[in-house]
């Protein structure tokens, strides 16, 4: 580090080791814990889940937030219900979207005029976006901002891990990424990034009969117990395929989403 140091690394050329690649938090924002939601590849849940995350903590008394940082595949606004709210600017910053209950949102999404419209910007293009969600919104006061990030390990989930102070990460896997190599792979990203696995939650891991409420593991034997021990992972939970929690993310409603096994799944996530 150099004598004159004055820890504006945005500003400083040097090539020097105590760098930080740290996005400055917007000035007006106090978030208290930073949690981002990942997962090896796309389409297993993880959305669903950050949302789940961040419900369930608001309704323990909690402010929430969730940075949707899958800029490409943002779906976080359609689930919160604030999907076509206008975004406006106080000047300074950006407002982020309220949703019902509360939960403070940015998204892609809620930039887009049409939300049809595919988001074909290259990676660079990518990670400033996320930094300036970070950035630039005006979160206010916050006690855990949720991070959906973008599937798989290349350089968007690379950046974030970079820019954004992260306290955890949550790694969302499907029975069939289980038995593969792609959790491996988001494990070792946090390990050589030196950001602590809080755990790993198997999504769609089986479906419950609406008759006698047996639990129909329809992908065969989990391998959640195997996986978890292998890479000493804590397991957060093992939820099932519910179809009711599709229908309420697609009508905007997954605050409104309640089930019984998300009493044991609340629990499991108390140590956050
Ligand atoms: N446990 C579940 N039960 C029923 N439907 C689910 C469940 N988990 C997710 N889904 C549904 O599956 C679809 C994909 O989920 P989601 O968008 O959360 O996945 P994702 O991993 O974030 O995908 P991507 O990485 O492509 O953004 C959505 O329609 C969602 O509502």
């Amino acid at each position: 580090m150099s004598q004159d140091c004055n820890h504006d690394c945005q500003s400083c050329q040097e090539d020097c080791q105590e760098r930080s690649f740290l996005a400055p938090m917007n000035k007006d924002s106090h978030i208290k814990k930073v949690i981002g939601v990942v997962s090896g590849k796309g389409g297993v849940g993880k959305s669903s889940i950050t949302s789940l995350l961040a419900v369930l903590k608001q309704r323990a008394g909690y402010r929430c937030a969730v940075l949707d940082g899958d800029i490409t595949g943002p779906s976080i606004a359609k689930t919160f219900g604030v999907e076509g709210t206008q975004i406006y600017s106080n000047g300074e910053s950006i407002i982020p979207a309220t949703s019902l209950e509360g939960t403070r949102i940015m998204s892609t999404n809620l930039l887009l005029n049409d939300s049809e419209e595919p988001v074909v910007w290259r990676g660079p293009i990518l990670a400033g976006m996320i930094k300036q969600f970070w950035s630039d919104v005006q979160w206010g006061d916050i006690d855990y901002m949720f991070v959906d990030m973008p599937p798989g390990t290349g350089d968007v989930p690379l950046t974030i891990f970079q820019s954004l102070p992260l306290d955890g990460i949550v790694i969302v896997t499907s029975p069939q990424e289980l038995v593969s190599m792609i959790v491996s792979k988001a494990v070792n990203m946090a390990k050589t990034m030196n950001i602590p696995i809080l755990g790993i939650v198997e999504n769609m891991s089986y479906v419950e009969c609406p008759d006698c409420g047996k639990k129909i593991f329809v992908f065969g034997k989990s391998h959640l117990q195997d996986v978890a021990q292998k890479y000493d992972l804590h397991i957060l939970g093992q939820l099932p395929l519910d179809s009711e929690l599709t229908q309420l993310s697609d009508m905007g409603m997954i605050e409104n989403y309640d089930s019984s096994w998300l009493d044991e799944f609340e629990k499991q996530i108390q140590f956050f």
